[in-house]
């Protein structure tokens, strides 16, 4: 079952990219972006953002979530599980390994051991170029735009997460995000927004710990963000879990949904197999008090670097680096200092307005 009410994803758009699958093909399975390239990250946006459907944005506005099956192609899935598994084992590894694998927890200062949000967590940039290419897939940035109705977001979050069958409960109540996200708790104004989302890397089935995600239609009405509670338990609310919907989707897929929706994590039933997704998530740039993307311990990191290095200067600009034409670039000792700092990275278009 899919919960936004269209099944399997899209029907072909006519670009004519010859995909061949087992479905029909996704309206966005089209060209990849690939950083440093002919195409900038901004042309890349605007690529994907014509393919976005009105129908999907409505879906968001209305129910404060929207279920994209199979943006990302069978290529592209291809790579995102070779990268995957540069950091966490395959089902088959971790059942051959359990004793080793049962307490592999990742690098995250966000890991929680014995919470239901734990598994094997690292948090964005990751020491793999593809993982976070995907983590600012030119359609995820080109739809948060969208709905945030401007083209300067900044990057919120960033989580690779793998639970694994056995190996936790995962169980969640039904609650919405912002705890770690703001210091206060998200208004309804789009003015200030920070748009979370949650890309499934591995099929998921209704075993397999679904994300459960319930309409705003239910929620906004009752003012259930305003009760002081950010948990609502089954105990406390069991309508509220009679109208959430499971998201039952195969990778590739994303939920795109809004820190004033309530969803929760589910417990994996099945006896074997595990779950890959990637949490991400970008805001409005006018709101201190949103999404700080805790960079203190990465910046430095090998991980920064070579995020910062691969990526194209319209993504660097998502983390919060100085974009192409700042005048933070006008000083030319600065612009050749941070050439220093960062070889790898081609300084010609910030080098453009040093005067
Ligand atoms: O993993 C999921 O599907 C959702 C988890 C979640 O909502 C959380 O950890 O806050
Ligand atoms: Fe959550």
């Amino acid at each position: 079952m899919t919960v936004n009410g269209h099944q399997n994803g899209h029907a072909a758009n006519g670009a004519g990219n010859g995909v061949v699958s087992n479905g029909d093909p996704s309206r966005y399975w089209v060209k990849p972006f690939v950083p440093n390239g002919a195409e900038s990250f901004e042309d890349a946006k605007a690529r994907f953002a014509k393919l976005i459907r009105d129908e999907d944005v409505a879906h968001w506005e209305e129910h404060g979530y929207v279920i994209i099956e199979r943006f990302l192609s069978p290529q592209e899935l291809e790579k995102a599980d070779a990268a995957w598994q540069t950091h966490m084992p395959t089902w088959d590894e971790y059942i051959s390994k359990e004793v080793a694998y049962k307490s592999l927890a990742g690098t995250s200062g966000r890991h929680v051991p014995g919470s239901t949000a734990a598994g094997v967590r690292y948090d964005f940039p990751y020491a793999n170029d593809t993982l976070n290419q995907l983590a600012i897939h030119p359609f995820l940035v080109a739809f948060a735009e969208r709905l945030a109705g401007r083209d300067d977001l900044l990057m919120s979050l960033g989580h690779l997460i793998g639970k694994y069958a056995g190996n936790g409960n995962f169980e969640q109540s039904l609650h919405s995000d912002y705890s770690n996200n703001t210091l206060v708790i998200p208004s309804k104004d789009s003015t200030w927004i920070d748009i979370p989302m949650i890309t499934y890397l591995t099929d998921v089935t209704l075993d397999l710990g679904p994300t459960y995600v319930v309409s705003h239609q239910h929620t906004e009405p009752r003012k259930l963000m305003y009760d002081g509670f950010r948990h609502h338990t089954r105990e406390d609310f069991p309508e509220l879990y009679e109208v959430e919907k499971p998201a039952v989707v195969p990778a590739g897929s994303v939920i795109i949904y809004s820190m004033r929706t309530f969803h929760r994590g589910s417990a994996i039933t099945a006896k074997e197999g595990c779950r890959i997704v990637q949490f991400t998530g970008f805001h409005t740039p006018n709101a201190p008090w949103m999404a700080p993307m805790d960079h203190q311990h990465r910046m430095g990191s090998a991980e920064m670097n070579r995020f910062l290095c691969y990526a194209d200067a319209g993504q660097r600009q998502l983390i919060g680096f100085p974009p192409v034409g700042h005048a933070y670039w006008n000083d030319p000792d600065v612009v050749e200092a941070v050439g220093k700092r960062y070889p790898q990275i081609d300084m010609a278009p910030y080098r453009r307005n040093a005067k």
